[in-house]
């Protein structure tokens, strides 16, 4: 179900509650409680939020008001004060195969080559399939990020760029339903942020999977999403506004520049973020 809501600066459909067939990630009135000497610390407190299969939202919202908390409670790594989490329907418990992270400095082992460090991930979450199998998914999602002819190059061998090249083959070579992403080229050079940005939508328009990056760039933010989600600012953070950018995909940067609504949706997420 959505409302239009239209006047002369913008374009705003507020979507608010999906078919349950059509929703991957769910959450409900989520809170997070964090403990510290001065007492609890209350982050997120009713926080709803329901994310369509195949979807990529952004989430903008000030520093500190909890987006890494709450993505890293969709991981399963950050546990739930209060409500649920659930992906496709199923309340999540921990960690699990089915949600792939990708943070802002890769990790990866140094001392191991990019393929001995997809491999990792691929070992653990596909233990039956034979070794050349294994190899092959590895080098297949390595050969998707551009890095076909660093399989045996030291990941401390690897630039910057490189690394987060490799830290996101790591992540879709899991095959997971749902994709993580905080800040993921929040430090990287602005040319090879979007030299990244243009692999990360080519795949996941490839794989169909659902993807929720946090993003602190307005222009980011519009140009990979389906929807921008706002957070308003903590304590008690919670959803506070959603943006629908309706442009076609394939998007091209140059496209989405010159589109109409392309500086009614900046707008309109700068005036969010500004009150
Ligand atoms: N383990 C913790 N214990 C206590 N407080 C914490 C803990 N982790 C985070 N916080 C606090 O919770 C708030 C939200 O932190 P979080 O990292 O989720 O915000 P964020 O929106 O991702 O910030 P940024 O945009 O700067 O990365 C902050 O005030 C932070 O100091």
């Amino acid at each position: 179900m959505s409302t239009i809501i239209e006047n002369k600066d913008t374009i705003i459909t507020k979507t608010s509650g999906f078919p349950s067939k059509d929703v991957m990630l769910d959450l409900k009135d989520l809170k997070k409680v964090y403990p510290t000497p001065k007492g609890d610390y209350v982050v997120l407190e009713h926080l709803n939020l329901q994310i369509k299969k195949e979807e990529f939202v952004t989430i903008i919202g000030h520093s500190g008001c909890g987006k890494t908390t709450m993505l890293s409670m969709i991981a399963g790594l950050n546990p739930i004060s209060e409500g649920n989490i659930s992906v496709l329907g199923k309340h999540i418990k921990g960690p699990g195969p089915d949600r792939g992270v990708i943070f802002q400095a890769p990790s990866l082992m140094p001392w191991m080559t990019a393929l001995q460090n997809v491999m990792l991930g691929v070992n653990q979450v596909f233990p039956h399939a034979t070794k050349a199998q294994r190899n092959d998914i590895a080098k297949y999602y390595l050969q998707k990020v551009g890095l076909e002819d660093a399989f045996n190059k030291r990941a401390s061998d690897l630039s910057q760029g490189m690394q987060q090249r490799v830290g996101i083959a790591r992540a879709f070579a899991i095959k997971p339903k749902v994709l993580l992403l905080d800040e993921p080229f929040g430090m990287l050079d602005s040319l090879t942020r979007g030299e990244l940005q243009d692999t990360l939508i080519d795949i996941w328009n490839k794989e169909k999977i659902t993807a929720v990056m946090i993003t602190h760039d307005v222009d980011e933010a519009i140009f990979l999403a389906d929807r921008v989600v706002m957070m308003t600012s903590g304590p008690r953070a919670k959803i506070g506004d959603v943006l629908d950018i309706d442009f076609e995909r394939p998007r091209t940067r140059k496209a989405v520049l010159e589109h109409d609504d392309y500086y009614k949706y900046r707008k309109h997420l700068i005036d969010f973020l500004e009150h």
